[in-house]
């Protein structure tokens, strides 16, 4: 499977190392930058071709495209990509506005192409989805713990609650932050019933998601104690891991959850 990765930052640095190499079974073979010169080293390190615009990109032999930039540039680029291709979508809260979501699932069904969306720095969405489909679920929260210096420009002595509300706003608010909470919302019980609280925490170096759901079929929680990602402390380190997760589960003959 040949890959087309946008944003060659934090998770997508992460893929290329993984996903590079002629012995592959996927492999990344092209990389959408918006500045070439600064990425240009890509092609030598992993053997993969640079491209500017996206129409070049698309026309390159690739069989799946994983966006990794962040939620503006996905929204920008993301009609034209599931017209085209399979896509892996890591900034989701690209899909948090009503009317864009339905411009794309309008085209992805005309395409009958399909959208993947990786469980981020977050886990136990197979259940939230199963329980949602089955109409057993009542009630789905987040509360989001973020190293304070993460989330505020000053520094502070003790936790500060920077966020209360659904994940609609949330994800207005923070759009680096909590993309978590908008795959939580989609599995689940929607943008609007989904409550989330952001917390920033000055004695912390996790981000810490802990999820609880509860309907007819019982209750669940999640906590999900996340070590950053080593160059990039804003990032968890599980959110990289989950979009090689995903691409490698669209090849895998046994699908589980
Ligand atoms: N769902 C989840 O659980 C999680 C989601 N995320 C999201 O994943 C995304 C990637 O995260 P991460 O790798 O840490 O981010 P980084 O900031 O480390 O990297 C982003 C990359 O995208 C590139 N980029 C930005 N804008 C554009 C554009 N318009 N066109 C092409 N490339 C662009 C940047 O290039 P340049 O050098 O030119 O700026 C950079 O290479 C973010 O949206 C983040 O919020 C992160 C963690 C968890
Ligand atoms: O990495 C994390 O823990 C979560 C995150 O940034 C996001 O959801 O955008």
């Amino acid at each position: 499977m040949r890959v087309g990765l946008i944003g060659a930052g934090t998770i997508g640095k992460y893929l290329l190392d993984e996903l590079s190499g002629e012995d592959q079974d996927i492999r990344i073979t092209s990389v959408f930058v918006r500045n070439l010169e600064k990425y240009q080293h890509l092609e030598k390190q992993y053997g993969v071709s640079l491209y500017t615009t996206v129409d070049d990109f698309l026309d390159s032999s690739i069989d799946v495209v994983v966006e990794a930039a962040n939620v503006q540039a996905a929204k920008e680029v993301l009609p034209d990509i599931v017209s085209k291709k399979e896509t892996v979508l890591i900034s989701i809260g690209a899909l948090a506005e009503e009317t864009f979501f339905d411009e794309i699932v309008e085209i992805i069904k005309e395409k009958d192409h399909r959208i993947h969306l990786p469980s981020g720095a977050i886990g136990g969405l197979d259940l939230v989805e199963n329980v949602t489909e089955a109409g057993v679920i009542d009630a789905v929260s987040l509360v989001t713990r973020k190293p304070a210096h993460t989330l505020l420009s000053e520094p502070t002595d003790e936790t500060k609650v920077v966020f209360e509300g659904n994940a609609a706003e949330a994800i207005k608010q923070f759009p680096k932050n909590i993309n978590v909470s908008i795959a939580l919302a989609l599995a689940g019980v929607g943008l609007r019933q989904t409550k989330v609280t952001l917390l920033a925490d000055p004695n912390l170096d996790k981000n810490i998601h802990a999820i609880e759901v509860s309907g007819d079929f019982g209750t669940a929680s999640f906590e999900i104690k996340n070590n950053p990602f080593p160059s990039n402390k804003n990032t968890s380190y599980l959110a990289a891991v989950s979009v090689l997760g995903t691409l490698k589960k669209l090849t895998k003959k046994i699908n589980i959850g």
